[in-house]
C-alpha cells in the first residue's frame, strides 16, 4: 500500500474503551458492596425470540456478572399480552434489588412500546427513554441518558477533548439514537443540525460538520466524499448484509473503507459505538443504584 492509500483516520477503539470502563465499573461495585452493603442489580426483560435482541440480552446478562452486579432476566414469549409486561414492570419498579430496569427493544407489534417505557420508574430506567428523562436531557437537568448516545458522547470526548463551537450532524431523528445525541452535543457546545430521510442536501449538510453521527439503519449510506477532511465520524449503524458470495458480513451507516481515507478519526463497526451501549447500561445501573439509595459514590467515568 502506497502513502497516499493508507488510511489516514485514526480507529476509535471502543471495544478497549468499554473494556476500560466496565473494569472502572466493577471497582465501583466492590466499593459500594464492601463499604454500603449495597449490590446494584439489573432485571432485562425480553419478549419474544428475535434472534439479535437475544444475543444483546445474552451479552447483558453477562457483562452484568462480570462486573459484581444482580443480573434478574426475565424472558416472556412473543404472545405475552401487554397487561402482563405491564404487571411484570410494577414488580420490578417496587423491587428493592432492582435498580436498573431495561425492556429490550424491539417488542412485539401488539404491545405498546411507549406504554411499556412509561411504565418503568424513571429513576430505574437505565436506557432513559422514559419522558422524564427526556425531558431532563433536553432541560439540562440531571437524569439518565441513553446509552448509545452517552457511549458515542464518551468516544468524542475522548477523542477530541473539547467540543465547543464544533459543527456536528447527526444523520437520523429516532428517540433512542439521533434526538438524545443532538440534545448532548448542544450540552456540549456544538452547533448541530439534525438531518433526516427528508432532508434535502444530505451531502452538503454532511460536508459541513466537523462531527458526524450516523444513525439511519441504511447500510453504508454516508460516503467518503461527503465527508469533510479531518472530520470525526461516529457510526451508531449495525447493519448485516450478504455478500455476493452468500456469506454476512457487519457494516454501519458510513462506507467505512472510503470514510476511513478522509476523516480524522472514524469508529470502526463493528467494534466501535456498539460495545459501548452495553458498557453504559452498567453505568446507568451503578448510578441509579447509587442515587436510589443516596449514596455520593465518584461517577464510572467522570463525563456526564
Ligand atoms: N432497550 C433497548 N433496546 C435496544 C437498544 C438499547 O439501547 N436499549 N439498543 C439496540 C441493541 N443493543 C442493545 O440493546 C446493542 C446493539 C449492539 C451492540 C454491540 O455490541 N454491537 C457489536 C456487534 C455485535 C454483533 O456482532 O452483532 C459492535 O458494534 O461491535 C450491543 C448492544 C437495539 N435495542
Ligand atoms: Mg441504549
Amino acid at each position: 500500500m502506497t502513502d497516499s492509500q493508507s488510511p489516514r483516520a485514526k480507529l476509535i477503539d471502543g471495544n478497549a474503551f468499554s473494556a476500560a470502563l466496565r473494569d472502572e465499573i466493577a471497582t465501583r461495585v466492590h466499593e459500594l458492596r464492601d463499604l454500603h452493603h449495597v449490590v446494584p442489580g439489573l432485571a432485562v426483560v425480553l419478549v419474544g425470540e428475535d434472534p439479535a435482541s437475544q444475543v444483546y440480552v445474552r451479552n447483558k446478562h453477562k457483562r452484568t456478572l462480570e462486573t459484581g452486579m444482580n443480573s434478574f432476566e426475565h424472558k416472556l414469549p412473543a404472545d405475552t399480552p401487554e397487561s402482563h409486561l405491564l404487571t411484570l414492570i410494577e414488580g420490578l419498579n417496587d423491587d428493592p434489588e432492582v435498580h436498573g430496569i431495561l425492556v429490550q427493544l424491539p417488542l412485539p407489534r401488539h404491545i405498546n412500546a411507549q406504554k411499556v417505557i412509561e411504565a418503568i420508574r424513571p429513576d430505574k430506567d437505565v436506557d432513559g427513554f422514559h419522558p422524564w428523562n427526556v425531558g431532563m436531557l433536553a432541560s439540562g437537568g440531571i437524569g439518565l441518558i441513553p446509552c448509545t448516545p452517552l457511549g458515542s458522547m464518551m468516544l468524542l470526548r475522548d477523542t477530541l477533548g473539547s467540543l465547543s463551537g464544533l459543527k456536528a450532524v447527526v444523520i437520523g431523528r429516532s428517540n433512542i439514537v439521533g434526538k438524545p445525541m443532538a440534545h448532548l452535543l448542544i450540552r456540549e457546545s456544538c452547533t448541530v443540525t439534525v438531518a433526516h430521510s427528508r432532508t434535502k442536501d444530505l451531502a452538503a449538510e454532511v460536508r459541513a460538520a466537523d462531527i458526524v453521527v450516523a444513525a439511519v439503519g441504511q447500510p453504508e449510506m454516508v460516503k467518503g466524499d461527503w465527508i469533510k477532511p479531518g472530520a470525526t465520524v461516529i457510526d451508531v449503524g449495525i447493519n448485516r448484509i450478504t455478500l455476493p458470495d452468500g456469506k454476512t458480513k457487519l457494516v454501519g451507516d458510513v462506507k467505512f473503507d472510503e470514510a476511513v481515507q478522509v476523516a480524522g478519526a472514524i469508529t470502526p463497526v463493528p467494534g466501535g459505538v456498539g460495545p459501548m451501549t452495553i458498557a453504559c447500561l452498567l453505568r446507568n445501573t451503578l448510578t441509579a443504584c447509587a442515587r436510589l439509595h443516596n449514596l455520593d459514590i465518584p461517577e464510572a467515568h467522570p463525563w456526564a
